[in-house]
């Protein structure tokens, strides 16, 4: 089999958003002087899809969520010449290639991000060329279902926050994310704010359901210092990228800190990246996004790294990339699952994009044994709702 074409396209969402409110969720603009639009560096309203075309008339599927324009001009001008007219069951010599290749700028970001979603389209590809799902290819079934937390549980006022938790509780999930609004900058008043919210939620779901503390990265380590003796009687799962994700001697000076487990890794890439996490123990739960980090060529690395380190890894984010890494490595308890609703930040995106991502019951999500490749296909029904870039 040979990869003939790449195909990469923009979608750029210009359908109804609903913009987050002031101290929706604590970010690393947050510490600087003019905060302006401060949400903006997570809202991101794009996606890249990149489809691998093949001399068999099989076409895999990848994505790249980060920056889109730019991971598309990447992989139009460096990558796909490096693909075309290659063998996708040749991943690893094709990922060293697209990796080497683009060493000088590439690496980590956005150059890693274009790698991932050629990646995952290789892998798609090469499950519908055996008639496979990806995950048979990767270790096979570890685990009946994969339980998931429901992530959401932006800052908002507590009243709203506490119904958010218990419309969880009726669907069934056992654990869920919520996100602190407040950080250094916000003082005394913003540390009990941030207290407040954490006691509302537990106040809901009780004591003897998983609560996870996102902070994404919008504290600091003399903050989160401050603020990590204070949450322990809240006894959260655990405290999500609480420092810069550069600062991986402030994550590892926090992980000792207290009972609280540290989790980070969803802006660090390639098993080089996490190497350096586990060894230095800054995270005690590995949070990679597949289509970040390099792909599943690389997640599958990571994923052996962190099992003999016993740190359980649970991706950024679910989606079909990711449940098929969890699915086969016993190492991965659960998955990350966003709740669907309105395009806010943009992670709801992917359910305007593709169809065939699984929906939870009771908590689960069960991948299909029957279905090639990752399962998902381009949903046309809200084309008309996007920018569309060829
Ligand atoms: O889900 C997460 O872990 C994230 O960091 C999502 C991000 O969009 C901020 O909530
Ligand atoms: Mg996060």
């Amino acid at each position: 089999m040979k990869i003939t074409q790449v195909r990469t396209r923009v979608f750029e969402w210009k359908g109804h958003t609903v913009p987050p409110t002031p101290h929706f969720c604590s970010n690393a603009m947050d510490e600087l002087w003019d905060r302006g639009d401060s949400m903006g560096t997570f809202r991101f309203h794009g996606w890249t899809t990149v489809e691998i075309e093949t001399d068999t008339g099989l076409v895999g599927l990848g994505n790249v969520a980060l920056a889109p324009r730019i991971a598309k001009a990447i992989i139009d001008q460096y990558l796909a010449p490096l693909v075309i007219n290659q063998d996708p069951f040749d991943y690893e010599y094709l990922w060293q290639r697209m990796y080497r290749a683009t060493h000088a700028w590439g690496r980590k970001g956005i150059g890693m991000a274009a790698i991932s979603g050629v990646d995952i389209a290789i892998w798609d590809v090469m499950g519908k060329a055996v008639g496979k799902p990806v995950f048979k290819l990767l270790g096979g079934r570890t685990k009946e279902r994969i339980p998931c937390y429901a992530s959401k549980l932006y800052r908002t006022d507590l009243k709203s926050m506490q119904e958010e938790a218990q419309s969880y509780l009726d669907q069934g999930f056992t654990a869920m994310k919520m996100r602190f609004g407040y950080g250094p900058k916000d003082g005394p008043a913003g540390m009990r704010a941030n207290l407040d919210s954490v006691a509302a939620v537990r106040e809901v779901i009780g004591e003897d359901l998983d609560l996870m503390l996102e902070c994404y990265m919008g504290w600091n380590l003399e903050y989160a210092k401050r603020m990590l003796p204070r949450l322990e009687r809240y006894q959260p799962r655990w405290l999500e990228e609480p420092v810069l994700a550069d600062d991986i001697d402030g994550y590892a000076e926090l992980n000792r800190l207290t009972s609280i487990p540290i989790s980070g890794g969803e802006h660090e890439f390639t098993h080089y990246g996490f190497r350096q996490l586990l060894e230095k123990r800054a995270v005690s739960v590995v949070q990679y996004d597949t289509n970040r980090v390099g792909g599943i060529t690389a997640a599958r690395k990571i994923n052996a790294i962190a099992e003999s380190f016993s740190v359980p890894v649970i991706p950024h984010a679910g989606q079909m990339h990711n449940y098929h890494l969890t699915m086969s490595t016993l190492a991965s308890p659960m998955s990350e699952f966003f709740p669907v609703h309105d395009v806010e930040i943009g992670n709801e995106l992917f359910y305007y994009l593709f169809k065939g991502d699984p929906e939870p019951e009771n908590g689960f999500i069960d991948l299909d044994d029957d279905e090639p490749g990752l399962g998902l296909s381009l949903n046309d029904d809200y084309f008309d709702q996007f920018h569309i870039i060829e």
